[in-house]
């Protein structure tokens, strides 16, 4: 479905080939990386970041939830702390959704890029590189993901807590602009949470359970413990909750709370207060790993910030990423922050957006406005700027 009043009259003139043309918005989530055309509300892929490979160049893209998995294959990944350290890879992955899944013709089409908060000129220089040298695009523009998710809402000044796979990030951002000094990341997110069901959920069944491979046998080990996850994340997003405050775990009945989980393999998992104790490692992670919980990584980001910056940040809390979805986040996020001491005056508010849609793909969408605007095409850097004026000319075009 195309966004609201953004999309066919802005791009050219509804001339039959005007298509070919629509921007092409692309994310390496950690875990998900979407695409799609800049003017929809939705990408229209979501497939894993990770993919199996051979041991040559050639990489093969893997799909969630599927019966089968490539055979005699590892898993690998382009990404380091959720940003691209091998481009030649990540070209590679860019070449099989466009010959299996898309049938986009990047010579014809600006591609739009959305970077992580912490990215780096030395990484946007190398993909301005890879850009136009092997994924030959017509035209590039980059922007960062905590500014399109504040697109999203329509607000200049928020404080972004997107919490997704493999990061959570907390971004201050004043008057549309990132305030680089009050970025926050922490490694406590979603996955953090998969491991740690994973041990827990291990113990109670056969390993071989935690499987949906039907050629099982035919598969690597990293295969393997990649599915398990899967069907451990799935499990996941069905059953836990938080408790509005940490006191309310011991009040866990096992009569009434217990719930089953049939593995592919008909074994019964059963789900017991892991489902409320997990989650609460966002708030408490354990103290020997020596993280900080999510309502500190706010107070932090907020106090790195000017003091006449801060009341608003704090009024204007929005949360967004995976984790966002799980229930009761949000009232218990508020609960928390209130409780804390921080070097301001002044109301808590949370906010997440609209859709369910939006608050799992927010960057995503908010980059479909971006580059379904009739402005975009003065943004873009194009393969001529390029041969001009080399990578560095992106540090000019970037907005933030
Ligand atoms: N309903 C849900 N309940 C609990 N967790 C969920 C739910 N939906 C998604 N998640 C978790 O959110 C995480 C994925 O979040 P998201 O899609 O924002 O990550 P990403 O963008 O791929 O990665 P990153 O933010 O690390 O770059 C996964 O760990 C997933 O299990």
């Amino acid at each position: 479905m195309y966004l609201p009043g953004r999309r066919k009259d802005n791009f050219k003139d509804g001339t039959t080939d005007y298509c070919k043309n629509i921007p092409f918005v692309l994310e390496f989530g950690g875990l998900t990386t979407r695409a799609g055309y800049a003017g929809y509300e939705t990408p229209t892929i979501q497939i894993p970041t990770d993919y199996a490979t051979k041991g040559n160049n050639e990489i093969e893209l893997l799909e969630f939830y599927s019966p089968k998995a490539p055979e005699n294959s590892e898993i690998s990944s382009f990404l380091s702390q959720g940003m691209v350290n091998n481009w030649e890879q990540a070209s590679n992955f860019i070449e099989q959704i466009n010959k299996k899944l898309m049938q986009i013709n990047p010579s014809e089409t600006p591609l739009f890029l959305i970077e992580q908060a912490l990215s780096t000129k030395d990484v946007r220089q190398k993909c301005v590189e890879a850009v136009f040298e092997s994924m030959n695009f017509a035209a590039l523009f980059i922007h960062k993901a905590p500014v399109l998710s504040s697109y999203v809402l329509a607000k200049e000044t928020i404080l972004l807590v997107d919490s997704g796979a493999y990061s959570t990030y907390v971004v201050p951002i004043v008057e549309g602009y990132v305030n680089q000094k009050g970025v926050i990341r922490s490694d406590v997110a979603g996955e953090y949470l998969t491991k740690s069901l994973g041990n827990v959920w291990k113990s109670k069944v056969e390993h071989e359970s935690l499987n949906r491979f039907t050629n099982y046998a035919k598969i690597t080990q990293s295969m393997k413990n990649w599915g398990a996850n899967d069907i451990i994340r799935e499990i996941k997003s069905r059953n836990i909750k938080l408790k509005e405050t940490r006191q309310d775990i011991i009040k866990f009945n096992h009569a009434v709370d217990t719930q089953i989980f049939e593995l592919p393999d008909k074994q019964k998992l059963e789900i017991l207060n892991e489902m409320f104790e997990v989650p609460e490692l966002l708030f408490n992670p354990i103290p020997e790993e020596n993280f900080m919980g999510l309502q500190d990584l706010i107070k932090q980001s907020i106090e790195r910030v000017d003091a006449e910056n801060r009341r608003e940040l704090l009024n204007n809390i929005m949360v967004v990423g995976g984790n966002s979805m799980i229930p009761n986040l949000i009232e218990r996020l508020q609960r928390e922050i209130t409780q804390l001491e921080i070097n301001t005056s002044g109301r808590v508010k949370i906010y997440t957006t609209q859709t369910i849609n939006e608050r799992a793909h927010s960057s995503w969408v908010g980059g479909s406005i971006v580059a379904s605007m009739s402005t975009f095409d003065n943004l873009l850097m194009t393969k001529r700027d390029y041969d001009e004026h080399g990578p560095i000319l992106i540090e000019r075009k970037v907005l933030f």
